[in-house]
């Protein structure tokens, strides 16, 4: 099989710099800088409603999708600003691909063309003959090939809820991107397919840069390299209290409202 995904050193970091986000007149996060690094994952913690979702989303320009969301601040990939005049959209979705936490195939495609699917979308050509080796390369990262490679013209739809998500994790990776992100990604699966998609995040991990938004602060130690810790405080736009490694978030916080976060004693 050709290698078609990009080659280690094409991946990059992603850092954002002062984001702030409002909805109206609302603000939801106020100058918030994180620098997550390359072929790593940085999994974003804290409780509902800090504006973890809204981070994530502000990360491939997402955000701005919905009519009265605004936002400042910078986000660089590698070097580039993502919101520079000369980044279309579409290159912002190319590069930085999202997995939601719904699974959501294209459920009467079939597993091939859902593989496939984000292609034209994005405006990346891949010649006929190299669409084979393409869609089994990324259904081999994705953790799936075994289970579908001899069904591919079969439905998508006709996958379980956890090979669907890794259907999806496959559609992602099919317009190479260099980032990954993933919103609370197996919080609509059971143990033994969310198990599958950790074993899938930690393969794919030392290639695509990878955030994930988790509510299970088991997963974030399982899976993540660095760990940040978003709070809002009552009536208070969210930031970061505290990032760093895992180890340390978990082990040795810094502040006092992490231990609590992280040890279960609020959120
Ligand atoms: N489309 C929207 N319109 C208006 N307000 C929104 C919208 N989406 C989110 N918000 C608000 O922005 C704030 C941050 O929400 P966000 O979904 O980013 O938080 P979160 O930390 O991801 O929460 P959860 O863990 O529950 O998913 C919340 O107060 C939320 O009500």
């Amino acid at each position: 099989m050709t290698m078609l995904l990009p080659a280690v050193e094409e991946t990059a970091s992603i850092e954002a710099r002062a984001v702030s986000a409002w909805f109206g007149e609302r603000k939801v996060l106020d100058r918030v800088s994180l620098m997550m690094p390359a072929r790593s994952v940085t999994a974003l913690i804290g409780p509902s409603g800090c504006g973890k979702s809204t981070f994530l989303r502000i990360l491939n320009r997402m955000h701005e999708l919905v009519p009265s969301a605004t936002l400042a601040g910078e986000v660089r990939l590698g070097g580039d600003d993502i919101y520079d005049s000369s980044w279309k959209l579409t290159d912002a979705r190319r590069h930085i691909g999202m997995v939601f936490q719904k699974p959501n195939p294209f459920p009467a495609m079939s597993i091939f063309d859902n593989v496939t699917a984000g292609l034209k979308l994005t405006g990346t050509k891949v010649r006929s003959s190299e669409k084979d080796d393409l869609v089994a390369e990324c259904l081999v990262k994705a953790g799936l090939w075994k289970e579908v490679r001899d069904r591919l013209r079969q439905p998508g739809g006709a996958l379980s809820g956890g090979q669907q998500q890794r259907l999806c994790i496959a559609r992602a990776l099919a317009v190479r991107p260099k980032v990954l992100l993933m919103d609370e990604p197996c919080s609509a699966l059971d143990p033994t397919s969310t198990r599958r998609i950790e074993q899938t995040i930690e393969d794919l991990s030392g290639e695509v840069t990878i955030v994930i938004v988790t509510h299970n602060m088991q997963q974030a130690q399982r899976v993540s390299a660095r760990c940040a810790f978003f709070l809002a405080e009552e009536g208070a736009p969210g930031g970061i209290v505290e990032e760093g490694p895992t180890e340390t978030i978990f082990g040795a916080p810094r502040d006092e409202r992490t231990a609590d976060y992280v040890h279960g004693r609020f959120g």
